[in-house]
């Protein structure tokens, strides 16, 4: 299967609850094999919209489709493709990881394996502990033996809701490490929420982001090849007449009292300098334009209600 396979997708998704709209038209999709982000300041959706995507609550508009099949009209057939950790996981702490595994491999619909279980041991690098009883494990165990028992249905789906929540900075590590190699490994979708940037920066392929149940962006973080992408670069000059003449062919965005500003890729930077050079003109500054995910969170969340 092609990792461009989609597994989730909303469209057109609206919720109002108490003639309050909570989700406004939102729409977004997430593939096999990456880890996306659902990014957002507190209170602005994310739980609403991830209890939407399990069928625990009903949506006023809009459709969701898991592996293709729509939550409204095949509920219990799309769900059974989503494996979700929305709260604590439940867990009964005298038994051992491998018997909580085994209690709920038996509750589950679809029969799970003895193999299916080891497998999930492994990745979620619990094998060691495996056989201890769970209060002997870590908060950051806890979490892998409850990602564990979500996946032993072999979902297509992995949903966490602020997995991070009460992990120390060891912890987040582990998490980003293992939810990378899950989302690959079992090639699923896992889908982390979380209303703090840092943490979606580190762990996600592409990321979301929501402010009061509306759709604000979406971006991919890792892996991206900015080779070829366009940005604005402004270059301060002494002649920007000439200047102007000379950057004509590469496509000029502006030009202000000493100022430049052509859209160029980053190969293209170096030749323009050069040209510039050649023909006399002094070079003040040449800066690049970049909005970052960071500074485009921070202008949403001012006012600290995070
Ligand atoms: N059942 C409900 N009735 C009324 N308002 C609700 C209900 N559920 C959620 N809300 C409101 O909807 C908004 C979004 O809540 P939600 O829990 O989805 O946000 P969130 O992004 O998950 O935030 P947090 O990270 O704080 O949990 C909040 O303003 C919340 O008060």
């Amino acid at each position: 299967m092609s990792n461009d396979h989609i597994v989730v997708q909303l469209e057109h998704v609206s919720k109002v609850i108490g003639g309050k709209t909570i989700i406004d038209d939102l729409s977004f999709a997430v593939k096999r094999g990456e880890v996306y982000g659902f990014l957002g300041p507190n209170g602005s959706g994310k739980t609403t919209t991830i209890r939407m995507m399990l069928g625990l609550i009903s949506m006023t508009k809009g459709e969701i489709f898991i592996e293709g099949h729509s939550i409204k009209k095949e509920r219990a057939k799309a769900v059974s493709y989503v494996g979700a950790i929305v709260e604590n996981p439940e867990l009964y702490k005298y038994m051992t990881g491998y018997k909580n595994l085994i209690h709920f491999a038996r509750m589950s619909a679809t029969p799970v394996s003895e193999e299916r279980i080891k497998e999930i041991v492994k990745i979620v690098d619990l094998e060691r502990a495996i056989h201890d009883k769970v209060k002997t494990y870590s908060l950051g165990m806890r979490q892998r033996l409850g990602i564990a028992q979500a996946l032993l249905h072999h979902p297509s789906i992995l949903i966490l809701d602020e997995p991070t929540n009460g992990l120390d900075p060891a912890g987040i590590h582990e998490l980003r490490d293992y939810l990378r190699k899950l989302a690959v490994e079992e090639n699923i979708a896992v889908v982390v929420s979380s209303h703090l940037l840092a943490e979606i920066e580190l762990m996600c392929d592409r990321v979301v982001i929501i402010q009061n149940g509306q759709y604000v962006d979406e971006r991919t973080i890792k892996g991206v090849d900015t080779t070829h992408q366009k940005l604005p670069v402004v270059i301060e000059v002494d002649d920007r007449v000439l200047a102007k003449q000379l950057l004509e062919p590469y496509g000029i965005l502006s030009v202000d009292l000493n100022t430049v500003t052509v859209e160029l890729e980053k190969g293209q930077v170096p030749d323009v300098i050069h040209v510039l050079v050649q023909n006399n003109i002094r070079i003040y500054q040449v800066n690049t334009k970049k909005e970052s995910l960071e500074d485009m969170f921070l202008s949403l969340t001012q006012g600290g209600n995070q």
